[in-house]
């Protein structure tokens, strides 16, 4: 029996960002190995036209929920939306839903957050730290809270090589933060926020760690834990291998090397790729929760959800092990033969982008004009170019995380609880879980069939055609303008003719004399 199954039984579990990436296959994890869990309170809000039923109603019917509703089939009974919206004071949660997470809620994960690197400092300021500490105020109220698990990231530290499994104070404090969103326009904060964020690349990393600095500073006598996933990546194992449901991280790259628009990048191929599966982020989560509760650590804990340190993969053994899949599960409708490279310095990513990106996007256009229809690749392509922008300081740099608090908690969890809440990454094989990260990706992201591969590979056959074709005649275009206008291109026309004519010669001689 599973004791950190059974320490679940007859909880109520509050979870923000329950709609997230993250959120999904915690509440997933949550049902199916505790089926007794009294309830999920999740704070929804209502979104691109869905109310939060409809949004509820989505997931659970989603395949990822599939075989919770085998062991728990009352699972839709046992799930609470509550209407909040985090960017609200006191959530905007009514005061009868208020009076029932205070009074009833056990165990909270902290999930939601703004995961942009564009945000605004404002909106990732609101989201990732005044929503944390109102949250942590919240969590004051309950009287028979037992732990409350932040959801960091091991980024939040990404301007330093190597990561404790401690907390690293931000110059400024986060309460005149706070505070000076409150009275600073949006221009003011435009011009202060490189000067915040200093070395870090994007407020999203500079807010998560102002985040963490509130859950140390105002967690009074809480449980407090912080766990700090690196790249999150689709399910290694459970429930099934390969689910994902959105495009951050690799799973955006991936689509667009595997559709053919990503043809390079630029990259520091052995620098080592720290991608987790977010099934192993999640039982660590609960593994955490578990222990905070029963244990009650003195001190705030924080553990680190990474492989590197323990099982590292390089950019470049990922790299090829996404194009060998993808040669062998083509994407549909590909825009050009998937053949992407990386690049290592600004020179050649600035050449391959305007000649491998740029320009076939502006001939595509000058197609789709021709037949009378939008031109549209070019900006599809600018914005490709724009996020891959953003998410290159995550592959030319590399992190030591040290995790020494994960590997502690592995060795307090009895045999069963370490199967059923597997999160030691050793025994991933980075090949194999690549492999089904791409196939999971066209299943799930996509929505592809697997029986529409045959005729995916032909419509690859037809682009290499296409790509043999346009590729002679443009050589034979631009060698005729050379020739027309250069006397040196003529003699080396002239020369290769000849070579060419003797060469032939020769071999003709050679084989009839033989005969
Ligand atoms: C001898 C042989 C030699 C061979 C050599 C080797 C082979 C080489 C092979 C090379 C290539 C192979 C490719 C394989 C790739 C694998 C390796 C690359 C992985 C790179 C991983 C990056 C690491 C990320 C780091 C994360 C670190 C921090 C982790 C965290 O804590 S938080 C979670 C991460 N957060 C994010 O990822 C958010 C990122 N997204 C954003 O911030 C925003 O979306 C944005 C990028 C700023 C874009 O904002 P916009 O407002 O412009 O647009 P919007 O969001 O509305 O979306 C616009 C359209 O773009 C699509 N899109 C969104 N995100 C992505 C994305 N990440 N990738 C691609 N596309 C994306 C979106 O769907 C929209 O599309 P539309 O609806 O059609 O318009
Ligand atoms: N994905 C990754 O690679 C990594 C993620 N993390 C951390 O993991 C956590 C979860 O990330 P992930 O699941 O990937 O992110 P997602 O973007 O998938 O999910 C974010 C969640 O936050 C919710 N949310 C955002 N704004 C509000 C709001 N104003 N009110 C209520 N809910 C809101 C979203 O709700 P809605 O559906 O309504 O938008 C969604 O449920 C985050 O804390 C992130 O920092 C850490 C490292 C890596």
């Amino acid at each position: 029996m599973s004791m950190i199954a059974a320490f679940y039984s007859n909880k109520s579990v509050l979870i923000t960002g329950a709609t997230g990436f993250l959120g999904k296959v915690l509440m997933e994890k949550l049902f199916r190995t505790s089926p007794h869990l009294k309830v999920i309170y999740i704070l929804v809000r209502p979104k691109s036209g869905q109310t939060l039923q409809e949004r509820v109603f989505q997931i659970l019917n989603s395949k990822l929920f599939e075989k919770v509703k085998e062991v728990c089939p009352n699972v839709h009974e046992k799930i609470r939306p509550i209407s909040a919206d985090l960017n609200q004071r006191d959530f905007a949660i009514s005061k009868e839903d208020m009076q029932e997470l205070l009074s009833c809620t056990n165990i909270i994960f902290h999930c939601a957050a703004t995961v942009r690197f564009d945000a605004h400092l404002r909106e990732a300021v609101q989201l990732n730290v005044i929503a944390t500490q109102q949250l942590l105020l919240m969590a004051s109220q309950m009287p028979k809270l037992e732990a409350f698990i932040h959801i960091s990231t091991a980024f939040s530290n990404c301007n330093l090589s190597h990561i404790d499994e401690v907390i690293y104070p931000c110059p400024v404090e986060p309460r005149k933060i706070i505070d000076s969103m409150e009275w600073l326009d949006d221009s003011i904060i435009d011009e202060i926020t490189p000067k915040l964020i200093g070395d870090r690349p994007n407020t999203y990393t500079y807010t998560k760690a102002l985040g963490e600095m509130v859950v140390q500073q105002e967690s009074g006598n809480l449980n407090v834990a912080i766990v700090r996933p690196s790249i999150v990546g689709a399910t290694w194992q459970e429930p099934f291998p390969g689910w994902v449901d959105n495009l951050n991280g690799p799973s955006g790259l991936i689509i667009a090397a595997g559709k053919g628009f990503l043809r390079s990048i630029k990259a520091t191929p052995m620098a080592v790729a720290d991608l987790i599966p977010v099934d192993t982020v999640v039982n660590l989560t609960i593994a955490v929760g578990w222990y905070t509760a029963v244990h009650r650590p003195k001190s705030t804990l924080i553990y680190h959800s990474t492989s590197g340190n323990l099982n590292p993969c390089n950019w470049y053994k990922m790299g090829l092990q996404v194009l060998a899949t993808i040669e062998k599960i083509p994407f549909e409708s590909a825009f050009r033969r998937p053949n992407a490279d990386f690049t290592t310095n600004n020179f050649t990513t600035q050449y391959w982008n305007a000649v491998s990106h740029r320009a076939p996007a502006i001939i595509y256009d000058f197609y789709l004009r021709l037949t009378g229809r939008k031109p549209r690749m070019l900006k599809l392509m600018n914005r490709l170019l724009r996020t891959i922008s953003m998410l290159e300081y995550f592959i030319n740099h590399s992190w030591e995380w040290s995790t020494n608090n994960t590997e502690m908690l592995l060795s307090e969890l009895s045999p069963e609880d370490q199967r059923v809440f597997n999160f030691d990454v050793r025994q991933l094989n980075w090949l194999e879980y690549i492999e089904n990260y791409v196939l999971g990706v066209k299943k799930y992201l996509l929505k592809e069939d697997l029986a529409g591969i045959p005729k995916a590979k032909q419509h690859l056959k037809r682009l290499r055609n296409i790509h043999y074709l346009f590729n002679t005649a443009l050589f034979l275009i631009v060698w005729r303008l050379l020739i027309a206008r250069s006397q040196m291109a003529r003699n080396i026309w002239f020369f290769i003719v000849s070579f060419c004519y003797k060469f032939i010669s020769y071999f003709r001689a050679s084989s009839t004399l033989k005969v």
